[in-house]
């Protein structure tokens, strides 16, 4: 069983578990759950910086990162610094996040949050916007087409944006008939945790025009960001390389100074 096999398994069962002790009903009366969701695809769309920055405290892959910050402070200071859209990490068992995270980082900022989680079922869509977040995750690798296409659906009618996320050409391919805003290609294989910058140039032509094209993961320096925004790609996760500074906030800041110093260069 490789670790994304592991993390589905106990997803399912911890599913299951929540399902028996909060009741859809609770969710959907939430306050946050009448709260008028705000796009990332739309902010990406327009001139922003394109950073959607990510709280991550740890990761089956890198271990401990940060456990010593709070998430409203992360999450301010990646306001500040101009980003386009806020990821928060919500397993705990292999990334230290929660639901709580979601709803510190709701109360403190006003850009579009991602529920970033392995989600498997609806429940955890109403979770999403109940807790506050504007956007969801899917991961194709995990999800088979009718799945892919009936929990995009059920986000779309929660006015949630979604990212699909895939990471070869197999998982492209049947992604391309979901209602997603946005499709994401991960950097990183999820079974081996190798990280190449080269999967997302590699697949941008496979991705059709109407789809917005994220980047995600691996991303540490902003000649990488120009290079694939040659490839079309308008969003840019990024985790590690900001949560492992002592102040995430300012790394953000230098790191978008860099990107619109470098294409004030190039104009
Ligand atoms: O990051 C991991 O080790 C990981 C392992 C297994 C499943 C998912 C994993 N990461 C989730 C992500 O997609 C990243 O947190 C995100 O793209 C940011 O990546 P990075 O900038 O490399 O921290």
């Amino acid at each position: 069983m490789n670790i994304l096999d592991k993390i589905i398994a106990d997803k399912y069962r911890e599913v299951e578990l929540k399902k028996s002790l909060i009741p859809v009903s609770q969710l959907e009366s939430s306050k946050l759950f009448e709260r008028d969701t705000v796009s990332l695809a739309a902010n990406l769309k327009s001139s922003s910086s394109g950073i959607i920055a990510e709280h991550k405290r740890r990761s089956p892959s890198k271990a401990v990162i940060n456990q010593n910050l709070n998430v409203q402070d992360v999450a301010v200071g990646y306001e500040n610094a101009g980003v386009s859209g806020i990821s928060v990490l919500t397993d705990c068992k292999y990334f230290g996040g929660s639901l709580d995270d979601l709803v510190y980082a709701r109360a403190s900022v006003k850009t579009p949050i991602l529920r970033k989680e392995f989600i498997i079922d609806e429940y955890q869509i109403l979770e999403a916007k109940a807790y506050g977040a504007d956007v969801i995750l899917l991961i194709a690798a995990v999800l088979d087409k009718n799945q892919l296409n009936r929990l995009a659906d059920f986000a779309k009618k929660l006015k949630l944006d979604v990212l699909l996320e895939v990471h070869d050409l197999q998982e492209l391919e049947k992604s391309l008939d979901a209602k997603v805003d946005m499709i994401g290609v991960n950097n990183r294989n999820l079974k081996t945790f190798e990280v190449d910058i080269a999967n997302s140039k590699n697949l941008a032509s496979k991705i059709p025009d109407h789809f917005i094209k994220v980047s995600e993961s691996g991303i540490s320096n902003t000649i990488a960001i120009s290079e694939l925004k040659e490839y079309g790609y308008k969003g840019f996760l990024v985790g590690e390389n900001f949560m492992k500074t002592t102040d995430p906030g300012k790394a953000a800041t230098d790191f978008i100074f860099e990107l619109e110093t470098q294409f004030k260069k190039s104009v």
